[in-house]
Formats: C-alpha cells, sequence, structure tokens
C-alpha cells in the first residue's frame, strides 16, 4: 500500500495501531507518522516501531492521506476544530467511543471522507475485531483499500452507523469485561491452591480455547457447555453458583450499559463549529 497514515493520539489505542500495523508489514514504519501532545510517549518510541513522532497535529495531516483520530471523546472536538481545514481531500477516521458521523461532518469540511471505525486491543496480537461506517464522501475503492489495511491487524465488518453504540459496548469494550473473567478464573485457581503463574496461564488458555471452539466448531455455546457438564459432575456445581448470582444478565446489563455510555458521549458533545 503506497498510502501515509497519520495517528493523532499515540496512547494506548493510537500506539497499538501503529505496532500492529507495522508488524503486520502492511504498511513500513515511513509510512506512519504519530502524534501527541505528551512527548514523554514519545520516549516510548520503540513500543511503536520507531515510527516518526511529531507533536504538530497539523504538520502530521499535510504529508499524509490518511488521518487516524485516537483522541480521547472529550478532546476530539479540539483536534478535529485544529486540524479541518487541512482535511479536505483526506480520509478522515475516527476510533472515539460514541463520536457519530454526523458529529464528524458538522467538524470537517463537507467533502472530508469520513470512517467510524472501532477497533479493540487484541488488534495488537492479530486478533482484534474493527468495525467500520463510511459517511457518503468514502468510494467503495476506499473502503475497500481501508478495510485492506485493517485487515492485517484483525476481521474488519462494514456494518451500518446505527449499530456503533452496541460493538463499542461488545467488542471494544469487552476485552476489559473478558480480562477481569480470566484474572477471577486464575484467582479461584490460586484460592484452591494452585501458583499464580500457572492458574492465570490455564485461565487465559481455557478462555482462548473456549472462544476458538465457538468459532470454528460451528456449535451453540450451549451444546458446548453442555459437552462440559456431566450429569451430578464438576462444572454443574460450578454452573449453579454462577446461574444462582445472575451471571448472565450481569454481563447482558454490562453491555447495555456502556452502550448507553457510548450514546451519552456523543449527545454530551457541546462545541460548535464555524464552516
Ligand atoms: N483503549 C481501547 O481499548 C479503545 C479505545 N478506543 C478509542 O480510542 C481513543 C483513544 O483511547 P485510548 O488510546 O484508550 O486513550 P489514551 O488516553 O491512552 O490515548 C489518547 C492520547 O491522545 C493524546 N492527546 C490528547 N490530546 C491530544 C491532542 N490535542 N493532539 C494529539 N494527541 C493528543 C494523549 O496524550 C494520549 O496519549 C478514544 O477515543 C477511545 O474511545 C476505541 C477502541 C478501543
Ligand atoms: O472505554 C473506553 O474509553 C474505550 C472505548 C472502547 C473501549 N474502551
Amino acid at each position: 500500500m503506497d498510502k501515509k497514515l497519520c495517528i493523532i493520539g499515540l496512547g494506548k489505542m493510537g500506539s497499538t495501531l501503529a505496532k500492529g500495523l507495522v508488524n503486520a508489514g502492511i504498511l513500513k514504519k515511513e509510512q506512519i507518522v504519530g502524534t501527541d501532545i505528551c512527548v514523554d510517549n514519545f520516549e516510548m518510541n520503540p513500543v511503536y516501531c520507531n515510527i516518526e513522532t511529531l507533536n504538530d497535529n497539523i504538520k502530521a495531516v499535510q504529508q499524509c492521506d490518511i488521518v487516524l483520530l485516537s483522541v480521547k471523546p472529550q478532546v476530539i472536538d479540539k483536534v478535529l476544530k485544529e486540524i479541518s481545514s487541512f482535511c479536505k481531500d483526506k480520509i478522515v477516521i475516527s476510533i472515539a467511543a460514541g463520536i457519530t458521523i454526523e458529529h464528524l461532518e458538522k467538524a470537517l469540511p463537507s467533502s472530508a471522507k469520513i470512517i467510524r471505525a472501532m477497533p479493540n486491543t487484541p488488534i495488537l496480537v492479530g486478533e482484534g475485531v474493527i468495525a467500520i461506517s463510511r459517511n457518503k464522501n468514502v468510494s467503495d475503492e476506499e473502503i475497500s483499500m481501508v478495510k485492506n489495511l485493517l485487515e492485517s491487524v484483525g476481521r474488519v465488518y462494514l456494518v451500518e452507523e446505527d449499530m456503533m453504540d452496541v460493538i463499542t459496548a461488545l467488542s471494544g469494550s469487552g476485552p476489559a469485561y473478558v480480562y477481569i473473567i480470566i484474572e477471577a478464573l486464575a484467582d479461584g485457581g490460586v484460592l484452591m491452591g494452585l501458583p499464580r503463574d500457572l492458574s492465570l496461564e490455564f485461565a487465559a488458555r481455557t478462555v482462548l480455547g473456549s472462544a476458538k471452539m465457538v468459532l470454528e466448531s460451528n456449535k451453540h455455546p450451549g451444546e458446548l457447555k453442555d459437552m462440559v457438564t456431566s450429569p451430578g459432575g464438576t462444572a454443574i456445581r460450578g454452573i449453579e453458583v454462577l446461574e444462582n448470582r445472575g451471571i448472565r444478565g450481569i454481563i447482558m446489563n454490562a453491555v447495555k450499559e456502556a452502550a448507553n455510555r457510548s450514546q451519552e458521549i456523543n449527545s454530551q458533545r457541546g462545541v460548535k463549529f464555524d464552516r
């Protein structure tokens, strides 16, 4: 790919994307420039595979074809205002939770090609899942190019934008829920006498293997669960505890609340843009 990418905000997600894309070999490190206001982040440059780093968003945007906004929703308006007039013919990808295409359109030139995306941190290990939606200015060819770029770090799905809040709650935020489950499983092992490192390894591999079974076996999760639960056995005793405490409702509610929060973030955007 002969495009140059600018990543604005080299925090957790921006640096993960930079590293993931360089590691995947889809872009050379010379094809990515990253910016941040926190210059301390630049000392972490090896983490970003030695991409060029600047603390000047405009300078970075000017030299790129694709701009990826990886700043918090709370500061995105400030950044949009700063770079807007330099984005006339650019593809602008925002990964900010809750920030709608409509909001981005108000802030950017009417010709800007806008993509709202929701990745997740497992892109760092090539197992990410990324949803993308586009505005009317993005051609089929351009969306294919962006899809191709992001497919190097995960599975990419083109979705209707009205699914984005839920996807943000499910796959965008979901790794956080899964880490809590893994940590809790490991704590359970430690509680019952396993060494911490072995317990964590077994917990993580159990989640990894179970997820693979769901994806590769073509069986319903309920059927896979039944394969583990012998009558009068150990697994059903564990499941009884989880069901008594309402595990399913708790997890469903977590997704619902996170989706509500994503919607709320957009409705709280107050800055008005002068064209
Ligand atoms: N962390 C995650 O798992 C995911 C995050 N996201 C989205 O990615 C975006 C970034 O999130 P994180 O990386 O977690 O946050 P973060 O706080 O780690 O990174 C944001 C970075 O932006 C920098 N920044 C702030 N103002 C700036 C400016 N004016 N110009 C340039 N850089 C600036 C900050 O110094 C910071 O390093 C958010 O909008 C979030 O909703 C999306 C999917 C997953
Ligand atoms: O909570 C957050 O800020 C982000 C949005 C998607 C995942 N985590």
